[in-house]
C-alpha cells in the first residue's frame, strides 16, 4: 500500500466538545508525522423510543461508516471518561464491529486511545485501558506515550503512559493546557510514524 492511501483513524465521541478538541490536536501530530489523518464520531445512543438524529451531524466530523474503520492503517480511539469507563455511544460502536473482527481487519495495525474528565483522579487510567481491551481482541498492537517525552512527568493535568488524557474541570472549562496539548501531538505522530515504519517494512519483505 502506498503511503498516500494510508490514513490515520482518530475516532471519538465528545458531547461537550473537550474530546473532540483533543482529537484535533492528535491529528495535527498525525499530520507531522508525514501521514493522513481521517477524524470521525460516533452517534449518541439512545432508546427505541426515543427520537432519532439525522444520518449527518448537524456540526463536526462526520460519523464514522464501516469502510472508515475497515481501510484504516491505525486507529486513535477517543471517548470522555463516564464513570471510569469509555461513554455509551463508543462502546456501541465497536459492539458493532463483529465483522471487522472475524475478518481480522484491525489486527496488526497500531492502535492508541485518548480521553478527558471532570476531575483530575476521575478515572483516566481506568478508562484508557478499558479502551484498550477491545483493540486487543481486535489484534491491534497497542501504542502508548514513553516517558522520554518530558511533559509526562511535568504535566499538573492529563498525560498518562496508556494514551493522552485532559482534565476539563467540573464546569468542563479548562482548556488543553501545554503539557496536555504537547501529548496530544506527540501520541498523533507516535502512531504516525510507527505506521509508516510498519509500511515501510512491509514493502520490503
Ligand atoms: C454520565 C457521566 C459520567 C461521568 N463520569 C465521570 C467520571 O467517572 N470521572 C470524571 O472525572 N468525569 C466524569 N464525567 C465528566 C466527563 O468525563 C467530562 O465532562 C468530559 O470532559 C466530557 O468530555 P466531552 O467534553 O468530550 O463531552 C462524566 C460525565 C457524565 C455525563
Amino acid at each position: 500500500m502506498s503511503t498516500a492511501s494510508l490514513y490515520v483513524l482518530i475516532l471519538y465521541y465528545s458531547r461537550h466538545g473537550a474530546t473532540a478538541e483533543m482529537a484535533r490536536h492528535i491529528a495535527q501530530g498525525v499530520e507531522q508525522s508525514g501521514m493522513e489523518a481521517r477524524l470521525r464520531t460516533v452517534p449518541p445512543v439512545s432508546a427505541e423510543t426515543a427520537s432519532t438524529l439525522p444520518a449527518v451531524p448537524a456540526e463536526g466530523a462526520v460519523y464514522c461508516s464501516e469502510e472508515d474503520l475497515k481501510h484504516c492503517a491505525a486507529l486513535i480511539l477517543g471517548s470522555p471518561t463516564r464513570f471510569g469507563n469509555m461513554a455509551a455511544p463508543m462502546k456501541y460502536f465497536i459492539d458493532g464491529t463483529s465483522n471487522l473482527w472475524l475478518a481480522g481487519s484491525l489486527c496488526n495495525k497500531p492502535g492508541a486511545v485518548f480521553t478527558s474528565t471532570a476531575s483530575l483522579h476521575g478515572g483516566q487510567e481506568a478508562t484508557l485501558l478499558s479502551m484498550q481491551l477491545p483493540l486487543m481482541h481486535h489484534g491491534m498492537l497497542l501504542v502508548g506515550l514513553p516517558y522520554t517525552e518530558t511533559a509526562l512527568t511535568e504535566t499538573q493535568g492529563g498525560g498518562t503512559p496508556y494514551g493522552a488524557s485532559h482534565h476539563a474541570g467540573s464546569q468542563g472549562n479548562r482548556k488543553l493546557d501545554r503539557h496536555e496539548t504537547d501529548l496530544c501531538l506527540a501520541l498523533g505522530k507516535r502512531v504516525g510514524s510507527i505506521t509508516r515504519q510498519l509500511d515501510a517494512g512491509a514493502a520490503r519483505v
